[in-house]
């Protein structure tokens, strides 16, 4: 493989604003991909993940490089050395890269990579709570699988296709799928690849989400007709999974404290042929209280830690300050007590998160279940899915009853 000028560039710039500047990595790499349009596939690809890439293994790149943060140009330029060593790509003789002790960088690996919090390049905060959390055999290997790269899966979106129809579609656009057993409306991309151009995409004939996160929307036994509060909706996406599950039939209500994200969904929700989905953004508390005991079901996708997630959002790891868990899971238990209201007697709620943390997801159940507003609901299932034994991203999910 030969390094290309530009490309190096490009990913250099993408780490100064992702480490020094505070930028989200997924919105960076965005914009970078816009800078020069007769880029290929592959060179949006090596851009995107290399930069994902590095930002993975940052803390294990930078000991391994001696260098320590702030990373000014010279730094990124040692990080990005190490990159390529360990991937056994020629380093180019131009004058930004110093000459590179490809020895040494391979001996530090190994010595490294002795020690987990370096091998798997977390902050000290964070093993110690994935340790303490999980026990030290199951974060290990959890946070293993949480550092690979994630396969790009497609939901089929049944209200306008079935799976066998969008696979041969994809097929016809030069772009190979398989399908995965134990999950109906995913496909998987053989090789990874910008979808989004795909006249498949335009037509709204599928959406791309994990395989875990196509497991939530099931979880909450909707049929066409009944009136479903979306109570954390986002973008939409376990919204747009409820109304084709629903055949565009009842309600979907869909709520967030961000209009943003609401007016992105109405977007997702028109390319998708989606109906029933009607947005409202808390802006007060009435907004709750007007839907008070009249939901047949009610998801809480609530905001959380995110740590299933990591394959794919690399830089949560560097971002999160060690206090975030207390703060979230106090709104977390304050979402539970609110948001319950809106279901009816006899209806159920769906506490989902992406994390693998106990705190936030079980202890979170058992929490509300002994709470005064709890005690109306009984608890019907629940669902821990990790990334090491599901090869999916790492969620949880819980299904109570209101008596
Ligand atoms: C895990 S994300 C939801 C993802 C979304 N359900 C999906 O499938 O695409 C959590 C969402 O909760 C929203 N949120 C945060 N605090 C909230 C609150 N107090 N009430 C409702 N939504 C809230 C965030 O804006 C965010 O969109």
């Amino acid at each position: 493989m030969r390094l290309h000028r530009n490309l190096v560039f490009a990913v250099i710039d993408g780490l100064h604003l992702i480490f020094n500047e505070g930028e989200y990595a997924d919105k960076v790499v965005q914009k970078l991909l816009k800078r020069d349009s007769r880029w290929g596939s592959r060179d949006r690809g090596f851009i995107a993940e290399t930069t994902y890439d590095i930002v993975r293994w940052k803390r294990l790149y930078a000991e391994i490089a001696e260098i320590k943060e702030p990373f000014d140009r010279p730094k990124l330029f040692r990080m990005f050395s190490v990159w390529a060593v360990l991937r056994g790509i020629p380093i180019p003789d131009w004058n930004q890269f110093e000459p590179t002790p490809a020895r040494r960088i391979k001996g530090r690996f190994d010595a490294l990579s002795k020690e987990r919090k370096f091998r798997e390049s977390v902050p000290d905060w964070l093993d110690e709570l994935g340790v303490a959390s999980l026990g030290e055999k199951v974060w290990t290997k959890e946070l293993a699988a949480l550092n690979e790269q994630a396969d790009v899966i497609l939901r089929v979106n049944t209200l306008k296709t079935t799976t066998p129809q969008l696979k041969q579609f994809l097929t016809g656009e030069g772009v190979a799928t398989q399908t995965i057993p134990g999950y109906p409306h995913a496909l998987k991309l053989v090789e990874r690849g910008n979808v989004f151009v795909t006249q498949a995409f335009k037509d709204g004939l599928f959406e791309v989400q994990d395989a875990s996160s196509q497991l939530v929307a099931p979880y909450l036994e909707v049929s066409p007709g009944m009136r479903v509060v979306d109570a954390c909706a986002g973008a939409g996406g376990k919204s747009l999974h409820l109304a084709a599950l629903m055949e565009n039939k009842g309600q979907v209500i869909a709520l967030d404290i961000y209009s943003g994200k609401l007016k992105e969904l109405k977007r997702r929700a028109r390319r998708n042929g989606a109906h029933n989905i009607e947005t409202r953004v808390i802006d007060s508390s009435k907004v709750i209280k007007k839907l008070h005991g009249s939901a047949d079901r009610v998801l809480i996708d609530a905001p959380c830690t995110g740590l299933g997630i990591l394959r794919r959002n690399p830089d949560a790891k560097w971002k999160m300050e060690p206090g975030f868990l207390e703060k979230i899971t106090r709104t977390q238990q304050e979402l539970l007590a609110d948001y319950s209201q809106m279901v009816k007697t006899g209806g159920k709620m769906v506490y989902a998160t992406c994390s693998i943390l106990p705190q936030e997801n079980r202890q979170q159940v058992q929490e509300f279940l002994a709470s005064e507003r709890g005690s109306e609901f009984t608890l019907l299932r629940e669902q821990q899915i990790y990334a090491h034994k599901s090869g999916f991203d790492g969620f949880y999910m819980a299904e109570l009853e209101r008596k």
